[in-house]
């Protein structure tokens, strides 16, 4: 094996998340190392974490994101719970300041051990989401799917959380839906030029919702941090809910979304390790540390 470097293979409330260990490297985890995880079931993922030195005076590390399709992420909010989580046990340290491509998030590990994320201020301009053509209103757009006359999700919020998000209200049970059957359709749109992830919401009172989401590059998920923060934006947007909102997710677990009255968006949530290992950032070939848990 070439030169490897460390991972913890963690879920953020089901997220399937690795957190690779890059710092004092130069080189990146290729999108040909994340499909060879993806392939084998042991560290199937959702997303890879990639923590780099930091680039930039005052930010601790830089984070890079790639999908399980070896696609590139700007955001993802499961996925920095586990960074901080990780970071903290390392170095006891609680607050951390990191960059991404989508810029600088602020973080805090909680006594009780929930992890709060500053997720940024949300974007609902159309060509930030981006969408393919002009929408002066992004609280409901023209897209729908099934049939012309009887559509089964259609008018969704389009929100960007520094990624493309399309948030469809429905007042079904969630799981009565066929997204793994819509999903890949919406994510791929023509009206997404950087495609989107595809969530339904269900809210059940002002301040409770449940969702499901079609991840771009990952599909379905247990969780989706980000998905959660532009459900919550979009649905107080529209007035069907409160900016303080606590999210029922597929995988069982729950996440708090506030949009606090400085525009910023705070994700809350646990972060669990599973594993530790080693692997080649460039083919993925990966061995689990002989002392890590099975
Ligand atoms: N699981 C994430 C979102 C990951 C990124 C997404 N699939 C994309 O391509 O935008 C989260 O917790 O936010």
């Amino acid at each position: 094996m070439a030169s490897t470097a460390p991972f913890a293979k963690m879920n953020g409330i089901g997220n399937e998340i690795i957190v690779a260990d890059m710092r004092g490297r130069a080189d990146r985890v290729t999108p040909a190392a994340a499909l060879a995880l993806n392939a084998d079931a042991a560290t199937k993922f959702d997303q890879i974490m990639a923590i780099h030195d930091a680039k930039t005076p005052g930010t601790a590390f830089f984070i890079d994101i790639l999908n399980s399709d070896g696609t590139g992420a700007q955001a993802c909010g499961n996925g920095m719970r586990c960074v901080v989580q990780a970071l903290a046990a390392e170095t006891g340290q609680k607050t951390f300041a990191f960059e991404t491509v989508a810029g600088i998030l602020n973080a805090e590990e909680h006594a009780d051990g929930l992890i709060s994320v500053d997720m940024g201020k949300p974007r609902f301009g159309w060509q930030d989401i981006p969408l393919a053509e002009e929408f002066r209103d992004t609280r409901m757009i023209e897209l729908q799917i099934g049939p012309i006359d009887a559509p089964v999700l259609h008018s969704p919020s389009v929100v960007s959380m520094g990624n493309p998000h399309a948030i469809f209200w429905v007042d079904r049970d969630v799981w009565s839906y066929e997204l793994d059957r819509f999903g890949p359709l919406l994510e791929n749109h023509p009206i997404f030029p950087e495609r989107a992830n595809i969530t339904i919401a269900r809210v059940t009172s002002p301040e409770t919702m449940v969702i499901r989401t079609w991840e771009r590059g990952a599909g379905l998920t247990r969780a989706c941090g980000t998905a959660a923060c532009a459900a919550v934006v979009a649905a107080a947007r529209t007035r069907r809910t409160g900016r303080s909102v606590s999210l029922v997710t597929p995988g069982g677990g729950s996440l708090h979304v506030e949009w606090r009255g400085d525009d910023h968006v705070i994700l809350t949530g646990a972060a669990e390790w599973e594993f530790s290992g080693s692997f080649d950032p460039s083919t993925g070939v990966w061995a689990r540390d002989t002392e890590s848990a099975a």
